[in-house]
C-alpha cells in the first residue's frame, strides 16, 4: 500500500465517528475557485447570503429559507448558520456553502480530500451516528403509511466497502493524463489517487493504469473531439476470493500495444485474475458497450456470498457492498418464512444470488432477469453450488409474471429486487393475480418502493415489516427490504 494511502486511512479512521473537528466554523475547500479553472459563478448572477439550516432534504442537503425561496445547501447541517453563495442558472438556483459560521456538533471533518468537489459521497461531513439517524428518519417518514421500520443495519467500518469501481481518464489543461471521478454536476475529471469507499486494491490498479498512460502513447478518450482510446476502467473485486477483474472500456476495438499493456499490468498486479476489453463507441453516459473481448483469464470472477460461490461477468449486476448484502439477504430470507415446500419467484434476480440462497429452504425457485449475461451466470452459479431446485429465465419480469398468471400458475412467495426505477404495473398486477402468500420487496430506491407498496396494499397486501440497511455509507442512498402478506 502506498504512503498516500496510509496517510488517508489514518485520516478517515481518526475522524469518522467524532462530532466536530478542525473544519468546524471554517469554510470548506470548495470555497475559492481553483487555479486554471474558471470561477464557477462567472457570467452568472450570484449573491452571498447568511442562512440558518432548518432540516435536510432526502439527499442530505441542508434546507434554508432565503427571502421567499427554499434553498437546498449541500454540506449544511440542521441548526447551522452559514454564508452561502446563491447563483441563478437560468430557471435553476445553485447554492454553494461558503463558510460555516456556527457549526453543529454533528459535523465532522470529511476524511476524503476530494469530498467537496466530488459528487460521489454526500454525507461525509456527518458523523456515522448522524448518517444513520438521517437515513432512519428518511425511511420512517417515507414508510409512515405502511409500517414502522426497524432500526437500520449500519456498517462497522463504513469505508473501502465497494467491490466495484469506475475510473474515468482524460487530459487536463496541461495535456497531462488525469484519472478519477467526475466533479459534481460536470464532466470534469478530478485527478484522484484514491476514493475512500472503493476497495484500495482497485485504486492501486487504476493508478498504475494512469502511470502507464503517462509513460506510453495510450491516449484517454476525448468526449468533445471523439479522439483517443481509453474511456473508463471498471474494476470488480471478489472481496472473499481475492479475484480481480479489470475491464478497459475503450472507444475502439483496435488496441495498439495490447501485449505490452497486459504484460505490464500482470507483472505489477499479479492479483488481477482476468482482464477484458469492452468497446463503447456510443456517446452516452452508459459505461459499458456491447462488444467484449477477454484479454486474459476466464473473463469472469468468482466470489463467495452467504456461503455460496458466485461467478460474475463484467456486465452482470452484483451487490456492491457484500458485508451489508449478507445482512440484507439474511433479513429477506427470514421475512420469506420458508418451510422447504414453497415455490419462490426471484424476480429481477441478477446472477441468481437471492434465489440460490433461498433455494436451500424452498421447494423450488424460479428466477427471472432481463440481462442475458446475468442469466448465464445464474445458471452456472446454480450448477456450481449443486442447486437442483432452481431455474432461471431471461426476460422482462413484468411480462414473465403476466404469462405465469395467464397460465394459471401459482407461487407461494415472490421475492422482488427491481432496479432504482422500481417495478411496473404489469408485474404488480400479476403478483395480485398469482396471489402469493408473501411478497418480499428488496429495493435500492425506497421512493419507488413506497409507490409500489401503495399499489400492493391497495390490492390485498399488508406490510408487516420494513428493514432499512445502510448499503451505501457516506452517500444518501439506503437499501430497504419490506415484508408483505396477503389478506
Ligand atoms: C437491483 S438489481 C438486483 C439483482 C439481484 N437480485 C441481486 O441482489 O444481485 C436489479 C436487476 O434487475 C434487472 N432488471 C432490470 N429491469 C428488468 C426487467 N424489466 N425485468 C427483469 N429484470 C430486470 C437488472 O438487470 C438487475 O440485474
Amino acid at each position: 500500500m502506498s504512503k498516500r494511502k496510509n496517510k488517508s486511512k489514518k485520516r478517515h479512521q481518526g475522524n469518522a465517528n467524532k462530532g466536530g473537528g478542525p473544519n468546524k466554523g471554517k469554510a470548506p475547500r470548495s470555497g475559492p475557485p481553483k487555479k486554471g479553472k474558471p470561477p464557477r459563478h462567472r457570467g452568472q448572477k450570484s449573491v452571498t447570503a447568511e442562512v440558518t439550516c432548518t432540516g435536510l432534504t432526502h439527499e442530505g442537503k441542508g434546507i434554508a429559507q432565503w427571502k421567499n425561496e427554499k434553498l437546498e445547501v449541500p454540506h449544511l447541517l440542521p441548526g447551522e448558520r452559514a454564508e452561502v453563495i446563491i447563483s441563478q442558472k437560468g430557471k435553476f438556483t445553485d447554492v454553494e456553502l461558503k463558510h460555516v459560521i456556527e457549526a453543529s456538533k454533528e459535523r465532522v471533518d470529511p476524511p476524503c480530500p476530494y469530498y467537496y468537489e466530488c459528487g460521489g459521497c454526500q454525507l461525509q461531513h456527518m458523523s456515522n451516528a448522524t448518517q444513520a439517524d438521517f437515513k432512519q428518519q428518511a425511511i420512517n417518514e417515507l414508510m409512515k403509511p405502511f409500517a414502522k421500520p426497524a432500526p437500520i443495519f449500519t456498517m462497522e467500518h463504513p469505508y473501502d466497502y465497494r467491490n466495484k469501481s469506475h475510473t474515468t481518464y482524460g487530459m487536463n489543461h496541461k495535456r497531462q493524463v488525469v484519472g478519477g471521478l467526475y466533479e459534481q454536476n460536470s464532466h470534469d475529471i478530478i485527478d484522484m489517487d484514491q476514493c475512500l469507499i472503493h476497495d484500495p486494491k482497485a485504486d492501486d490498479i487504476a493508478n498504475t493504469i494512469k502511470e502507464y498512460m503517462r509513460k506510453t502513447k495510450m491516449q484517454p478518450y476525448n468526449e468533445d473531439t471523439g479522439h483517443g482510446f481509453l474511456r473508463h476502467v471498471l474494476i470488480k473485486v471478489g472481496k472473499v476470493s481475492g479475484e480481480i477483474m479489470v475491464v478497459l472500456v475503450a472507444a475502439s476495438s483496435e488496441f495498439k500495444g495490447k501485449n505490452n499493456f497486459v504484460k505490464t499490468m500482470r507483472k505489477g498486479h499479479p492479483e488481477i485474475t482476468t482482464m477484458l476489453l469492452n468497446v463503447n463507441k456510443r456517446d452516452t453516459s452508459v459505461v459499458l458497450g456491447d462488444q467484449e473481448k477477454v484479454l486474459f483469464g476466464k473473463g469472469t470472477i468468482t466470489d463467495t456470498l452467504c456461503g455460496l460461490e458466485f461467478e460474475i461477468s463484467a456486465k452482470s449486476f452484483y451487490q456492491i457492498n457484500p458485508v451489508q448484502t449478507e445482512k440484507l439477504y439474511g433479513k429477506a430470507i427470514e421475512m420469506a418464512e420458508l418451510s422447504g415446500k414453497e415455490t419462490v419467484i426471484d424476480a429481477y434476480c441478477g446472477i441468481g444470488t437471492i434465489g440460490l440462497v433461498a433455494s436451500k429452504k424452498a421447494g423450488n425457485v424460479i428466477g427471472v432477469e432481463l440481462n442475458k449475461d446475468a442469466v448465464k451466470d445464474a445458471i452456472r452459479n446454480s450448477k456450481r453450488n449443486g442447486v437442483t431446485n432452481a431455474r432461471f429465465y431471461q426476460g422482462d419480469a413484468g411480462k414473465f409474471m403476466v404469462d405465469m398468471a395467464a397460465r394459471g400458475e401459482k407461487a407461494d412467495v415472490v421475492i422482488m429486487d427491481p432496479p432504482r426505477s422500481g417495478s411496473d404495473e404489469a408485474f404488480l398486477s400479476s403478483v395480485v393475480k398469482l396471489k402469493p402468500e408473501k411478497v418480499v420487496y428488496v429495493s435500492c430506491n425506497p421512493e419507488t418502493q413506497a409507490r409500489d407498496l401503495e399499489y400492493l396494499t391497495k390490492n390485498g397486501y399488508k406490510v408487516e415489516g420494513i428493514q432499512p440497511v445502510d448499503m451505501f455509507p457516506q452517500t444518501y442512498h439506503v437499501e430497504t427490504v419490506a415484508k408483505l402478506v396477503r389478506g
